[in-house]
């Protein structure tokens, strides 16, 4: 077909502020190319489509939780039993944060995240988890009250920062350590405003400070400043007296 041929069979179309005539004129309208069934769908294993993933992920999470008010990340084994002092710790802890006004954020998962959530649960406060997709994934425990399942750990990490007053880390293993040390280098490189990080449970991390001060500070890998960030106690008493310190400090401006 000739140009001419087209532009006298074809009308003109409008394309937001494109005009198009003749041979130009597309032969399906962008509807119809989305109604229609795609013949592949390899492309949503591509990166520009993970990122829409993603954002939706974010989307995801600041809707649920930007009207959350003031809340306390708590960290910990997945693999605690109930019968664990620390499962107790957690369930006591919560329900303090509740009773200083804290909604409570855990990992949404069992062993100390389930002790976290159950005792925000039953002191009558808001108990959120927030969910992580994993291979061997037990789903969210039965105490979550608010859930968001994420994909993307990047994400659901930017979750527990963001809604977070501060952070109490009880004993645990990789998982807990990636939290704990992630906080403490935002807050070091000055990427979060600082909060408080503390750590429940002496015997478990006074070890571990030991390491910290005797190799890391010694060796002039972090400065007694990083060190100061985080602060171990036995009492979860003491541990939500310290985030409500640090909150009336960081409002004050103080810190
Ligand atoms: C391994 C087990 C369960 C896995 N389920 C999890 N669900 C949600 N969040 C998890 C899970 N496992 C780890 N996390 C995150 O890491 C922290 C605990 O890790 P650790 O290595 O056990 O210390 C925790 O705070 C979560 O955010 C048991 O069947």
């Amino acid at each position: 077909m000739t140009r001419a041929q087209a532009a006298k069979s074809s009308d003109e179309y409008r394309k937001g502020a494109t005009t198009l005539r003749g041979s130009k004129v597309p032969q399906t309208t962008t509807d119809q190319q989305l109604l229609d069934r795609g013949q592949d769908a390899d492309w949503v294993h591509t990166d520009p489509w993970r990122v829409m993933r993603i954002q939706a992920e974010f989307v995801e999470g600041f809707d649920t939780l930007a009207q959350l008010g003031p809340a306390v990340s708590v960290f910990g084994s997945a693999r605690l039993k109930p019968d664990s002092e620390h499962y107790a710790k957690a369930v006591q802890l919560a329900r303090l944060l509740v009773e200083a006004g804290y909604a409570v954020i855990t990992g949404g998962g069992p062993g100390t995240m389930e002790a976290a959530n159950r005792g925000a649960r039953e002191a009558g406060g808001t108990s959120v988890g927030l969910g992580i997709e994993l291979p061997f994934e037990a789903g969210l425990n039965e105490y979550v009250d608010i859930g968001v399942n994420f994909r993307y750990f990047f994400v659901r990490k930017t979750m527990f920062v963001k809604y977070a007053e501060g952070y109490v880390v009880l004993p645990g293993g990789f998982g807990t350590l990636d939290e704990l040390f992630e906080a403490v280098t935002l807050a070091q490189t000055r990427k979060v405003t600082s909060f408080p990080i503390v750590l429940l449970g002496g015997a478990f991390w006074s070890p571990m400070m030991d390491w910290v001060r005797d190799s890391l500070l010694t060796a002039g890998m972090v400065n007694e400043s990083d060190v100061e960030r985080l602060t171990v106690v036995d009492d979860p008493a003491e541990a939500v007296a310290l985030i409500v310190a640090g909150d009336r400090r960081i409002a004050g401006g103080d810190w």
